[in-house]
């Protein structure tokens, strides 16, 4: 692959901000989706990605910032459906078409030729019910025709919003295998998603929005092996702050204050261990309220949307 065409296939949002009236859904939202990869847009429901992925597609008008594709706006690309695949809503077929016949129409209407139509049906596995009305289709036959829609015209990019909602087991796993061999080929696939339990085995990165912006970005491995962490609730005690920080310089811990909870102060100790740390409290005045281990996506996700609903119709 080209750096070129590396560069074609890389999504940039850059300070994307969306209002609707008072409202503000996107707030600076500043991120690069790399090629390569299925990366995840991980946010609780109302975070805004499906207004980040419509503003991408060119369906919704940013209010400041921008999204690109290679490094252009959607508007201004030249053969769109070359450039960028996208699926938002599968259930759009019509019930009397047939598959074959739905692709060979969004192909003419998008100025493909109609051959593609077979390679596309092909790669989703619809080959054998080219023929047969797509009202007749299950749930996971429906999103497979609409994802060979995305292929038609042979993108580089690919994006989904929630795509693995509703389909069973049998469904998820074969929208994974399909991702797989997406960017094993090199091309770029963005999923939105508020469903934490499908981004580490669906996804190699992760963008967790939230408050409008991005909280994190990353790998999805990372999380689970990497750094071990600790989260600490202790009693309410004038000197929490100071004695946390001292243990932590002594351990060569590093201190994150948690979002505020009931009952007293928390704090993220990252590099620590729970042995050491139930220890080395057991040393000061401070009576622990709640220790557990961190560090894997559920609890980054958790304490990352913590504070969401300060946000939540702002
Ligand atoms: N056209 C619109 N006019 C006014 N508000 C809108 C409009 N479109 C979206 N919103 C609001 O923007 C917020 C973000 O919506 P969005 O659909 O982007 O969130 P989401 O993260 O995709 O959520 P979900 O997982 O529920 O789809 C929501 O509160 C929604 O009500």
């Amino acid at each position: 692959m080209t750096a070129g065409s590396t560069n074609e296939s890389r999504i940039t949002f850059e300070a994307l901000t969306k209002r609707y009236g008072a409202r503000t859904v996107l707030d600076g939202f500043d991120v690069g989706v790399r090629p390569g990869s299925v990366t995840a847009l991980l946010g609780p429901n109302g975070s805004g990605k499906t207004t980040a992925l419509r503003v991408l597609l060119g369906l919704e008008r940013a209010t400041s910032g921008r999204a690109l594709i290679g490094g252009r706006e959607y508007r201004t690309l030249d053969h769109p459906v070359q450039r960028i695949g996208a699926l938002l809503d599968a259930s759009w077929v019509h019930p009397r078409r047939s598959a074959g016949d739905h692709l060979a129409w969004i192909a003419r209407a998008s100025g493909i030729a109609t051959d593609n139509v077979t390679r596309a049906l092909a790669e989703v596995g619809l080959s054998g019910v080219a023929d047969q009305s797509a009202g007749t289709f299950s749930l996971g036959m429906r999103q497979r025709l609409g994802i060979a829609a995305t292929i038609l015209g042979d993108p580089r990019v690919l994006v989904f919003d929630e795509p693995l909602n509703g389909l069973d087991q049998e469904g998820v796993h074969w929208v994974r295998d399909f991702f797989a061999r997406q960017t094993e080929q090199g091309r770029t696939v963005l999923l939105s998603t508020h469903m934490l339990q499908e981004v580490e085995h669906t996804a190699d990165r992760i963008i967790v929005l939230g408050q409008g912006t991005v909280l994190y970005e990353g790998p999805t491995d990372g999380l689970e092996s990497g750094e071990s962490a600790v989260e600490i609730g202790v009693r309410e005690h004038p000197d929490a702050d100071e004695l946390v920080h001292r243990l932590a310089a002594d351990h060569g811990w590093r201190v994150e204050p948690l979002p505020a909870g009931t009952g007293g102060p928390g704090y993220l100790l990252r590099g620590a261990q729970v042995e050491q740390v139930t220890t080395a409290l057991a040393d000061t005045p401070l009576i622990l309220r709640r220790v557990q281990e961190s560090g894997s996506l559920e609890q980054l996700y958790g304490r990352l949307t913590a504070t969401r609903a300060d946000y939540i119709g702002r």
